[in-house]
Parts: structure tokens; sequence; C-alpha cells
């Protein structure tokens, strides 16, 4: 069997997660997130009139190397509300996208908008974290979650407050989410078995996606025409990473996006 790009984050991502694991037990975690405030709703933010825009957070990826320092997550967050986000998606994973739970929580303590934790979710420890880090959003990414995982980590988000985010890349992957009854569903244009980016793969598969559902179209956006051309595909939502690190003034490029 081949081992594809998707193989070795998660092989890094569960040493981590070990490593997390014998540092702060899950009845620590637990502790603390029933002192923690409860998840703020992102439904209505999604279903506002017009295309709503995930911004994130995201340092490096293995696709494009080093993005943007963001010595500041918390200012970039704050110009990212200010500029008209519906949601603020941070990368935690650390090893390819320079990410952390700290990033997390900076942002947390920073805005009012509802917050994703990004990252390759695979054990339940990790939405408690979520939980506890201040997170009102988890990513559960089909491809990885084999079986039932999908479903245990998808009911488990749902039991901590949690929207979970189900992003799919295929039609099979989105058949399973709808299974699932995933009201929050996102088609990653890049496939990340080979990090190859086609947008066109949304305006394929959005049509497969539920009425009922929450349109998110995920990666590939470098200006407003795009999110422009996501938006007729049927996104009600689109998430933008590099794009907007990369941005001098993030603030007004979200406001683009939304007038676009
Ligand atoms: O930087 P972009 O092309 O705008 O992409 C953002 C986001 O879609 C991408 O970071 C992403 C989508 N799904 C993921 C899963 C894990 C890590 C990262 C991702």
């Amino acid at each position: 069997m081949t081992v594809t790009v998707l193989d070795g984050i998660l092989a890094g991502v569960q040493e981590d997660l070990a490593q997390r694991q014998s540092q702060v037990s899950l009845a620590e975690l637990k502790a603390r997130v029933s002192d923690a405030p409860p998840p703020l709703d992102p439904l209505p933010g999604f279903r506002a009139p017009g295309v709503s825009i995930i911004a994130e957070v995201k340092r490096k990826s293995p696709s494009k190397g080093e993005l943007a320092a963001i010595p500041d997550p918390a200012a970039l967050a704050a110009a990212y509300a200010a500029g008209g986000a519906a949601a603020i998606s941070v990368l935690t994973e650390q090893r390819r996208f320079g990410g952390s739970l700290q990033d997390l929580a900076s942002v947390r303590a920073e805005v009012d908008v509802p917050v994703l934790r990004k990252d390759f979710i695979v054990t339940p420890y990790q939405l408690w974290e979520a939980r506890a880090w201040g997170a009102d959003l988890a990513l559960l990414m089909v491809v990885s979650l084999p079986g039932g995982l999908l479903d245990e980590l998808h009911g488990l988000a749902l039991e901590l407050g949690l929207t979970p985010l189900v992003e799919t890349h295929t039609e099979d992957e989105i058949a399973r989410a709808v299974e699932l009854g995933a009201e929050v569903i996102g088609i990653n244009a890049r496939d990340l078995t080979t990090l190859e980016v086609d947008r066109a793969v949304f305006q394929k598969l959005a049509p497969h996606l539920p009425e009922s559902s929450v349109r998110i179209a995920e990666s590939g956006v470098a200006g407003p025409e795009d999110v422009a051309e996501y938006r007729r595909w049927g996104a009600d939502v689109v998430l933008v990473g590099e794009a907007l690190v990369r941005s001098g003034d993030p603030r007004s490029s979200i406001r683009e996006f939304i007038g676009s």
C-alpha cells in the first residue's frame, strides 16, 4: 500500500498526542471542561444571507511550507473578526502546520466569534481538548476516520456542545457524512493524500450535499473571484487560509470576499 502525505501527517499527530496524553489526563481535561463556558453556535452566522467566511490562522502547511510567522495569532483573529468573519479556524497541529492549542486559547480569549479547532482529530481525547481550550467547532475529516470512529466522534462532539464540521473530498465521503446526519459539511478542494488543489471538485460534488446542510467550500481561494465562484457553485460558507495570512490587510480582504 502506498504511503500518502496524509499518512505521514497522521503518524506525527499520533506521536504528539501520546505526549500530551502523558502530561494531561482525560480526567483533568474533563474537569477543565466543566468549568468552561458553553460553546457558541456558529449556525446563525453560517446561514446568514450572502456568503460567510471562515478565516484561518495557519503558519505553514505541507503543500506550501512557511506561509506567515503570525507572532500574534490573537491580533490576526481580531482583524478577521473586524472584517466580518463568521468564524475563525485555528490550525492546532504542530509539526506540519506550526500551530498549537495555545494559539486556540489566545484566539478564543480575543474574539467573540465562533472558533474552529482545525486538526487531525482521531480520538475522543482531542475533542475534550478542543472544548477545554475554548473551541466552538471541531473538524472531523472523513478520510481519516474509518468505520464507526466517525460516528463516535461526531456524537461526542455534539454531546460536548461542539459543532462538528465534517470534511469530505469524494462522493463516497459525502455519502458517509449524509448518513451520519451531519449538518455542517465541508468539501475540501485539496486532496490530502496528494495535496493537489482543484476547486472544481467543489463544483462537481456540491450537488450531492443536502439542501438542509451548511455547505462549506474549503481551500484554494486566491481572491474575491474565487469566493464568488464557490458561491455560484452553491457554497454557503468559504474557508480561506493562505490568502488571508499572506494578506497585508486581512480585515479588508475579508470585506472584499464577503462583498464578492
Ligand atoms: O490555505 P487555503 O488553500 O485557503 O486552505 C485553507 C483550508 O481549507 C486548509 O488549510 C485545510 C482544509 N482542510 C484541512 C485539514 C487539515 C489541515 C488543513 C486543512
